[in-house]
């Protein structure tokens, strides 16, 4: 039994806060948590939090920024009612992908018109959240605008040495090389992000294709940053998160960011429940995962392959794999796929395409946050992918209905060892480490 912790849930996870709490061995707090009717989010704390250390577990996952301004609006209302110190547990972290935009040379926007692509397994999906008629694809989503952005980038940049520019915390800016762009970047030749898209035969107009005037600059919200300057505004003292897509986003903070790995759970997997696993190979689907990969690899001794996303034509006629390579051999093997997170699932389902094209006899996808959005989950029972195992970051309870290939590993004992060693004032170094 922990003392002088209060535990609160937000509506994003509500499993993952009894397992937290059934850790610790505290109730959960007594919150009231509702929407007006104009759907504006309501809190209400029932409890006295007075002096206490509290922790408010909130995912990112699913109806995003729902969660995002409940968490907001529940931390706010914690620190005016005399917490002493407010914890964001962000098992996800939202917004972590758009901590920064690639541009070209002239700063000029990138964005293409397209048309609405017909479903398959390894087609970019329209459908951004899961289930939800009204997201269904209007925008697609920034996170496909970035990647609009990026790949056009490369196109018109092909004899440049593109950079990106990040505003980090103190307002300064950095620069990185096009490597770590093009981890990002995962758009096959001839398929284009939808922003017109048909929805049940009728048609949605998404915003109308960007006509680039000269010495006109689009600027593109670096959310990420805001997103950061939201939560400590709200009164957030400390960030517990897992897996951050750019470890590099906890430099955005003024506060600390515990950022736990997700690697031992998918380790432990890997040695428990894959057959003969010292001759698998572990395989990064992106240069920009292979540090992650390659970490899981070194640690069981096994070998670690790459898939690497060529953007020069080629004449290879298979279209969808003409801009992936893969740098390994996977013959007659059990290719192990290791990911940060799978949205729409097209690049690990793209990845299993390739790897069994090139001789895998199994192909197993190993990622901490299954966000599975859209047609994700059709995307991957339609795929080569032979299982896909996740951890339950993201709330994985309809996914698990939809999908036989999907296993869930637990992180809520993870995540209430953060909590008591944090609240204890103890290092939770020991969680980092996965030997
Ligand atoms: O292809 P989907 O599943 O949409 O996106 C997942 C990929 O996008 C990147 O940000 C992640 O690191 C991962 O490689």
């Amino acid at each position: 039994m922990v003392r002088n912790i209060v535990v609160i849930g937000g509506t994003s996870h509500p499993q993952l806060t009894r397992t937290i709490c059934n850790h610790l061995g505290v109730p959960e707090a007594n919150v009231l948590l509702s929407k007006f009717a104009v759907g504006e989010t309501r809190v209400e704390i029932q409890e006295s939090v007075r002096e206490k250390d509290v922790y408010i577990i909130q995912s990112g996952g699913g109806k995003v920024n729902d969660h995002l301004i409940e968490l907001l609006i529940t931390i706010s209302a914690c620190k005016t009612a005399s917490a002493k110190r407010v914890t964001a547990v962000l098992p996800l972290f939202p917004y972590s992908r758009q901590s920064d935009i690639p541009y070209n040379k002239t700063g000029a926007p990138l964005v293409k018109s397209s048309t609405h692509q017909p479903f398959t397994f390894d087609s970019m999906p329209s459908t951004p959240h899961p289930n939800k008629p009204e997201s269904q694809g209007v925008y697609n989503g920034v996170d496909s605008l970035q990647k609009s952005l990026a790949k056009a980038q490369i196109e018109t940049d092909a004899n440049g040495s593109p950079v990106k520019r990040r505003h980090i915390a103190n307002g300064g800016t950095r620069s990185d090389t096009l490597d770590s762009v093009q981890s990002d970047v995962s758009i096959p030749n001839g398929v284009n992000n939808d922003d017109n898209t048909s929805i049940s035969g009728s048609s949605i107009k998404g915003p109308p294709a960007f006509e680039p005037r000269p010495g006109y600059r689009q600027w593109v919200a670096q959310a990420g940053t805001l997103v950061a300057d939201l939560l400590t505004s709200a009164g957030a003292d400390h960030i517990i998160t897992m897996d951050l897509h750019d470890p590099q986003y906890q430099g955005f903070f003024d506060i600390p960011v515990d950022n736990l790995y997700g690697r031992p759970l998918l380790k432990r997997y890997i040695q428990r429940h894959i057959s003969d696993f010292k001759n698998c190979i572990i395989v990064s689907p992106d240069a920009g995962g292979a540090k992650r990969a390659t970490a899981i690899a070194d640690s069981m001794g096994v070998e670690f392959a790459l898939i690497h996303k060529e953007r020069r034509p080629t004449k290879i006629s298979d279209r969808q794999n003409a801009t992936m390579m893969l740098v390994g051999d996977v013959k007659n093997r059990t290719a192990i796929l290791i990911d940060d997170l799978a949205d729409t699932s097209n690049t690990i389902t793209r990845a299993a395409k390739l790897l069994k094209k090139e001789g895998a006899a199994k192909v197993y996808a190993l990622v901490t946050h299954g966000i599975l959005s859209g047609d994700a989950i059709d995307r991957i029972n339609a795929s080569s992918l032979d299982k896909v195992v996740v951890t339950n970051t993201v709330d994985q309870d309809d996914h698990c209905k939809r999908c036989p290939k999907l296993e869930v590993l637990e992180v809520g004992n993870v995540f209430a060892e953060a909590i008591r060693r944090v609240h204890h004032g103890e290092s939770i170094s020991v969680l980092f480490q996965y030997d």
